[in-house]
């Protein structure tokens, strides 16, 4: 089972110390409550070997240089021990000469993203929704202090602790099992990232506030979502699914989500980058058996998905508390 007390001690002395006061009962529920599967994952990361990386790259790409070429059998072993843990959405991942090659391209939701941020050297994070934790991982690279990430999914902190020891065990950044809402306002963020929550949030406005409560004053949040064209009334509500997801509520335009931005308190709000999901970006490989993008889009006319609705579109916006 995975451990979290070494990150109560990590933050004990932090700027998040207040965590302490609900987080130790909220894992000792969340444990009770698991997926039935987690046990079974959480072997999979002790399965995993011991390795010592030459080098850790952190800046260019998340990966492990091994000291010495992995025999093909223990390569063969670490890739089914990993695959045990599909499917692999978020990377991809360079271990030990090993390439996981998931479902999005993360990195070039990352390079869309970094040039317009407030450098991260130095700075306490939070991602919310980080999944595996790809780009936590990117933003230790960018010299972060400590990254905090929350995500309810079980096999998604599996994942991120296999990679963690295949990272020569680096302990700069985190994953906790929690919804954003299960957070006590902290407001002791630096920079607060939102990549690819808010649709599935059923009160987009609550999930906006619920971020600007974990950042410090005039701290900078990251906001990556899904929109359509249109003005500041335009908001989609799919009726049942969206590019087959069941769970995706308020695709609103990047108007709407300025207004909703400022009606939450935030300012100085700028979107900085808008572009249409490729299937470069989201695709199948052989590190997931679901479908992907090609499957969710109308066959004969790829501006929208099998439902008929706009092909997914995506917003990077920024403000600051
Ligand atoms: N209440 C919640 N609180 C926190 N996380 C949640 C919640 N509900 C769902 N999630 C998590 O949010 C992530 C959304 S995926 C974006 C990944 C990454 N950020 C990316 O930008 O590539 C996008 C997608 O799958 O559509 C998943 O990992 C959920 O488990």
């Amino acid at each position: 089972m995975i451990d979290f007390r070494p990150f109560y001690q990590q933050i004990a002395a932090s700027p998040l110390s207040d965590w302490l006061e609900t987080l130790p009962l909220q894992l000792r529920q969340w444990q009770k409550n698991a997926h039935g599967d987690y046990a079974k994952w959480a072997k999979v990361v002790d399965f995993l070997p011991d390795l010592q990386a030459k080098q850790i790259n952190l800046q260019s790409a998340v990966e492990a240089v091994p000291n010495q070429p992995l025999s093909d059998g223990e390569q063969q072993r670490i890739i089914y021990h990993l695959k045990q843990l599909m499917p692999w959405r978020k990377g991809p991942y360079h271990l030990h000469g090993i390439y996981v090659d998931c479902e999005w391209r993360s990195d070039f939701k990352w390079e869309r993203v970094l040039p317009h941020l407030a450098p991260l050297q130095g700075r306490t994070i939070l991602d919310v929704g980080c999944g595996s934790g790809y780009h936590m991982w990117r933003m230790v690279g960018e010299g972060a202090n400590m990254v905090v990430g929350i995500d309810p999914t079980e096999l998604f902190l599996c994942q991120f602790e296999a990679v963690r020891k295949l990272l020569n065990n680096d302990r700069r950044a985190h994953l906790i099992p929690l919804g954003i809402e299960q957070m006590q306002p902290l407001a002791a963020f630096d920079t607060v990232f939102s990549m690819g929550v808010l649709y599935h949030r059923k009160s987009p406005l609550d999930h906006l506030s619920q971020l600007r409560d974990q950042l410090v004053n005039g701290g900078e949040l990251v906001l990556e979502t899904l929109v359509i064209d249109g003005d500041v009334n335009d908001v989609l509500v799919p009726a049942d699914r969206y590019a087959k997801m069941k769970n995706v509520y308020f695709i609103p335009s990047v108007a709407a989500l300025i207004n909703w931005l400022e009606k939450c308190g935030f300012k100085q709000v700028r979107c900085v980058d808008v572009e249409i999901t490729s299937l470069e970006e989201q695709r199948k490989t052989e590190w997931l058996e679901n479908e992907s993008l090609i499957d969710f889009l109308d066959p004969y006319d790829h501006n929208k998905t099998i439902e008929g609705y706009p092909a997914p579109k995506r917003a990077v916006i920024l403000a600051n508390k």
